[in-house]
């Protein structure tokens, strides 16, 4: 990067965790300028410093602009951060890779794996992009934008195979309410992620059945055993489920009404299919693709997952939401902690 005094950074996807980190990032000095899809979002953040449809009620900075023209938006940028859904990351890309300023870190914002590969979203910069593994980062932590959009104290942590890497985003990601920590582990941070939008859809299943707070801590808690033990057999190490993009993300979004995979799993425990529930959502809720791949990489690594397991068996129809909690394990028998 370049060193200036105002770094020039990208942001791809102007959601609310697009326009939110765009936000974090200029209010921490970044010249930050946003890709939006369509252009009335684009407008409105230019010209009114709002994106209505996203983070209602959020004046944006002063100095953020937005538009649609993917070649503006990363022309000169000294840090590209993306933040589309999962499953639209890779045919977003193919438009990215030629833009893409030469040695810049591209960060990813994203908090799922690619349902046709089970890939996770570095892998996916990293096949997409063909740039060296050492330019990719990824940040994660207990990050609902809308508390974030209000400038609510939060921590992050930011993690690359480079700590250089993660540390120079860092450095960037960071302003008076929001704090990015680093580490070098990818799989953890980004597993965290992941996981913990489905153990969120467990408890909004309960939750939505009418369930309390005893079911919801017990499925919390084993559902941090499961977390760590799949995450670790991939590669992770285990404190970083125990941090900020483990339990830190885990307590954020189970017990928040702000969080999408939350509601989704609500929807779920009052009785809508999942196909209703996917008409009902307006924004992405990402455990809602990554049951299948993630049970898949479960089965072929020889980890048991029985609480991400009965919610795949929800989302197809075959488990009342009203049994879900009793399966918290595989088999009857007792089992050690
Ligand atoms: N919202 C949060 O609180 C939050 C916090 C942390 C991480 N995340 C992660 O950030 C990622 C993006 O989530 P979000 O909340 O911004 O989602 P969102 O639904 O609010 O926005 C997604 C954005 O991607 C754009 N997009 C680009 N290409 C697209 C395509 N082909 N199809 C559909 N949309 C396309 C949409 O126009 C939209 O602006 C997810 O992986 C999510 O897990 C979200
Ligand atoms: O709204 P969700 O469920 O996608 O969760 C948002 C963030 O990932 C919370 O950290």
């Amino acid at each position: 990067m370049q060193s200036t005094d105002k770094p020039r950074v990208a942001v791809i996807g102007a959601g609310s965790w697009g326009t939110t980190f765009a936000k974090v990032l200029a209010e921490g000095g970044a010249e930050t300028v946003l890709w939006a899809r369509r252009p009335e979002v684009a407008r409105e953040i230019t010209e009114t410093k709002r994106n209505s449809d996203y983070l209602p009620g959020i004046n944006l900075p002063r100095t953020l602009t937005a538009s649609t023209s993917l070649a503006a938006v990363l022309s000169g940028a000294e840090q590209v951060y993306v933040s589309v859904p999962s499953q639209t990351l890779r045919s977003n890309l193919e438009a990215i890779r030629a833009l893409l300023p030469a040695d810049v870190p591209v960060v990813s914002l994203m908090k799922g794996v690619e349902k046709t590969t089970g890939l996770r979203m570095s892998e996916v910069l990293l096949e997409g992009l063909a740039i060296d593994q050492d330019r990719i980062a990824v940040a994660s932590g207990p990050n609902l934008a809308l508390e974030i959009a209000r400038r609510q104290p939060t921590a992050a942590v930011v993690s690359s195979s480079s700590a250089d890497t993660a540390t120079a985003v860092a450095a960037v990601a960071t302003n008076p309410y929001f704090r990015s920590f680093i580490n070098t582990d990818v799989i953890g941070t980004e597993f965290g992620g992941v996981l913990k939008n489905l153990i969120a859809v467990a408890i909004g299943i309960v939750d939505g059945v009418g369930y309390g707070e005893n079911t919801k801590a017990s499925i919390i808690t084993r559902g941090l055993a499961e977390m760590t033990e799949f995450a670790v057999s991939l590669g992770a190490q285990p404190s970083t489920l125990s941090g900020l993009a483990g339990l830190g993300d885990l307590i954020a979004t189970c017990q928040s009404p702000l969080s999408r995979n939350n509601t989704a799993g609500r929807l779920l425990g009052q009785g809508y299919r999942f196909d209703e529930v996917v008409r009902q959502m307006n924004q992405t809720a990402e455990g809602l693709a990554s049951v299948a791949p993630i049970l898949e990489l479960a089965r072929a690594n020889g980890v048991d997952m029985p609480i991400v397991g009965q919610v795949g068996e929800v989302l197809a129809g075959r488990l009342d939401p009203r049994n879900i909690a009793p399966h918290l394990t595989e088999t009857d028998e007792p089992q050690g902690e």
